[in-house]
C-alpha cells in the first residue's frame, strides 16, 4: 500500500510505517497544490496535518485513495462527505495533542492577562516600563466555550487559579459538567458575565461566527478573548473593530480563517497592539507531534493489515472495550449478507437487520453497516465498504431498517437479514456457535450449517433417491461434497438441501443437477467472505 506523507510529521510515526512490510512510504512535504493534485492518484493513503486541504478536488484526483490520515484533531480541512462518497476512510489523532493545546491555551490566557509580550517587547526596545499593569485571574469569571477534551482540560487548570469558571456546551452530559465541577450556563450568560473567554468548539456551520459583533457588544468592557480552536469561530473583522473601540481589552489568537493570514483585515488584526498573535502552534510541542504521528501511523498499519482502525472518523464503530465481543458479529453478518445477496436476483427495496438476544443491548449500527456493505458489494460495480455503504443504499433507494430485541430466544444471539425486492423476499438467520458462524434458518426452513466458500442451495420435491442423484452428478464432475444439510417441512413436501463443496460448481453442472432432480430452485453460491480468516 503506497502512502504519501504530505506534511511534516514526527519520525516516530514514520518509523512505524516504514517497518510494516505492506506499506511503501513516500515523504514529500514540499509539494505545491498542483504537484499534489498531479501525483495523488498513485497513492492509496495520504497523511496530512492542517495545511493540506483534502477537499473534493483532491479526493477525486486521488482515484486510488483508500485512507486519509490527519495527524491532529481537527478534520475541518478534510471534506468528509466527499471522502465517504468515494469510500475513503478518514482517520485522525483525536487525543495525541490535547494536553499540548490545553497548556498552550493556559499559557496564552496568562500571557494575555499579564501583558507579557508587551513587557518583553518594551524591555528589548531599551525601555524599563514598570507601568504595564496585569490582570489577575483570581476572583474573576472565566468562561469556557466547549467543554470536552481541550475545554475540559482548560477548566481544570483554570480552577487552580481561584477564579469562578463557568462553561457553555449544549451537547455535553450532566455527568461531565458535574465531574468538571463548574456552572453550566447559556452562551448569552457566559458572554455577559465573563472577564476572560476561551473558545474550544469545532468549526462547523453552527459555530462559524459564534462570536461576532452582537456577542462582542454584550461582553464586559475590557474582556479578554482567547481562540485556540479554529479561525472563523470568532469573527475576525468584528474582533478587530472591538479591539479598536476598546470594548475588547486584549485578545490572543492561535488559529486563523486564513493561514497564514494574508488579507488586509487579518494583517491589521495581527498587528493590533493588544492582540497576541500566534501562528497556529497549539499542537506544536515535541510530545504532541510524536503522539499524533504514532497514532495515525498505527491506524494506517491496522488498515493495511485489515484490522479495525482505532480512530476512523467516517465509519460507525464500536467502543473499543466492546470490540472483542462484537467482532464475531461483524464476521457473521458479512458472511450472511454475502450468502443471502446471491439468492436475490432482483433489485432491493428494503433490507432489515434484526438483532435478538444480548447483542441487541448494544449499538448494532456498525454490524448493520458492515452487512449492507457486504450485500451491496454483490450488487454494484463500485467497491462498497463501511464508509460508503449507507450513502450508496440511500442513493439506490434501498430502505435499511434495524430492529433490536434483547429478549433471549432459542439461541443466545441471532442476527436476521430480510431482503425484499419486487415480488421477492429472502430471509437468513445466523448465530455463532463455539466461535463459528452458523446459519440456523433460511427462508422458513430450520437448517444448521457453517457457510463455506463454495455452496449449492437446491429446493425440490422430496422423494426417495434425490440426494443420491445430486451426489452422482457432482461425483462424475469430480466435485467433492464437504457437508450436507437437509431442511424439510413435511414428508414428501418441498425440501431444501444445502451442500458445502470443496471446489466451484460450473454452470453446466448446476443445470445438469437441476434437470436430473427437477429442482424448483438451484443456485451455486461463491461465498468469498466465508473463506477462513488469515
Ligand atoms: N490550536 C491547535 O493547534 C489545535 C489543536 C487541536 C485541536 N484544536 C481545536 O480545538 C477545538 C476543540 O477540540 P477538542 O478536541 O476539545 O474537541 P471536542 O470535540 O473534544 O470538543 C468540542 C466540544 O465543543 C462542544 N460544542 C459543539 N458545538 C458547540 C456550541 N455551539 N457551543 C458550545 N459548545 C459546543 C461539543 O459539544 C464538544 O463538547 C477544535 O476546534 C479543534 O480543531 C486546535
Ligand atoms: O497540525 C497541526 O499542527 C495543527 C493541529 C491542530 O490544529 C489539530 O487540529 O490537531
Amino acid at each position: 500500500m503506497k502512502i504519501l506523507v504530505a506534511e511534516k510529521v514526527a519520525k516516530e510515526g514514520l518509523l512505524i510505517l516504514e517497518k510494516d512490510p505492506l506499506v511503501e512510504l513516500d515523504v514529500k512535504t514540499d509539494l505545491s497544490r498542483e504537484e499534489l493534485l498531479r501525483i495523488i492518484d498513485s497513492y492509496e493513503g495520504l497523511v496530512i496535518r492542517s495545511a493540506t486541504k483534502a477537499d473534493r478536488e483532491l479526493l477525486e484526483a486521488g482515484k486510488n485513495l483508500k485512507v486519509v490520515a490527519r495527524a491532529g484533531v481537527g478534520l475541518d480541512n478534510v471534506d468528509l462527505k466527499a471522502a465517504s462518497e468515494r469510500g475513503i476512510i478518514v482517520c485522525n489523532a483525536p487525543f495525541g495533542n490535547i494536553n499540548s493545546v490545553v497548556e498552550h491555551a493556559m499559557a496564552l490566557i496568562l500571557a494575555t492577562c499579564r501583558k507579557l509580550v508587551k513587557a518583553d517587547t518594551s524591555i528589548k526596545g531599551g525601555a524599563w516600563n514598570r507601568s504595564i499593569k496585569a490582570m489577575e485571574l483570581k476572583g474573576k469569571v472565566a468562561g469556557v466555550i466547549g467543554l470536552n477534551k481541550i475545554g475540559g482540560g482548560v477548566v481544570t487548570r483554570l480552577k487552580a487559579f481561584d477564579c469562578e469558571v463557568i462553561g457553555c456546551d449544549p451537547y455535553i452530559s450532566e455527568k461531565r459538567v458535574q465531574d468538571l465541577g463548574i456552572r453550566l450556563v447559556s452562551l448569552e450568560e457566559l458572554i455577559r458575565s465573563s472577564d476572560v473567554i476561551t473558545v474550544h468548539v469545532p468549526l462547523n456551520d453552527e459555530t462559524r461566527n459564534l462570536i461576532a459583533a452582537p456577542q462582542l457588544q454584550q461582553m464586559k468592557d475590557g474582556v479578554i478573548l482567547v481562540n485556540t480552536a479554529r479561525g472563523g469561530i470568532i469573527n475576525e473583522q468584528d474582533l478587530l473593530a472591538a479591539l479598536e473601540s476598546g470594548k475588547v481589552g486584549a485578545a490572543c489568537v492561535d488559529v486563523w480563517s486564513e493561514e497564514p493570514p494574508q488579507s488586509e483585515h487579518l494583517k491589521k488584526l495581527v498587528a493590533h497592539e493588544r492582540m497576541l498573535a500566534i501562528p497556529h502552534l497549539g499542537a506544536s510541542s515535541a510530545e504532541a507531534q510524536i503522539n499524533v504521528s504514532i497514532d495515525v501511523a498505527r491506524d494506517i498499519v491496522r488498515f493495511a493489515n485489515e484490522q479495525p482502525m482505532e480512530y476512523a472518523a467516517n465509519i460507525p464503530r464500536f467502543d473499543s472495550s466492546l470490540m472483542g465481543q462484537m467482532r464475531p458479529f461483524l464476521r457473521l453478518v458479512n458472511i450472511m449478507a454475502d450468502f443471502v445477496s446471491q439468492l436475490a436476483d432482483s433489485n432491493l427495496n428494503k433490507v432489515t437487520f434484526t438483532y435478538q438476544g444480548s447483542v441487541a443491548e448494544y449499538d448494532c449500527s456498525p454490524i448493520t453497516v458492515c452487512g449492507m456493505a457486504a450485500l451491496l458489494n454483490n450488487k454494484v460495480e463500485q467497491d462498497v465498504n463501511m464508509v460508503n455503504a449507507a450513502l450508496i443504499a440511500e442513493n439506490m433507494g434501498i430502505a435499511v431498517e434495524e430492529v433490536k430485541n434483547p429478549a433471549p430466544a432459542a439461541f443466545a444471539n441471532t442476527v436476521t437479514i430480510d431482503i425484499e425486492g419486487p415480488g421477492m423476499r429472502r430471509t437468513i438467520v445466523g448465530t455463532h456457535f463455539e466461535g463459528q458462524p452458523r446459519v440456523v434458518r433460511l427462508r422458513d426452513y430450520q437448517v444448521d450449517f457453517a457457510p463455506e466458500e463454495h455452496m449449492l442451495v437446491i429446493t425440490y420435491q422430496d422423494r426417495p433417491g434425490m440426494i443420491g442423484k445430486i451426489g452422482q452428478v457432482l461425483g462424475e464432475h469430480d466435485i467433492n461434497i464437504a457437508a450436507m444439510n437437509l431442511g424439510r417441512q413435511q414428508k414428501r413436501g418441498e425440501a431444501m438441501v444445502i451442500l458445502s463443496l470443496d471446489s466451484p460448481v460450473p454452470s453446466n453442472v448446476v443445470d445438469e443437477i437441476g434437470s436430473v432432480i427437477v429442482a424448483s430452485f438451484i443456485k451455486y453460491l461463491h461465498v468469498l467472505k466465508a473463506r477462513p480468516e488469515q
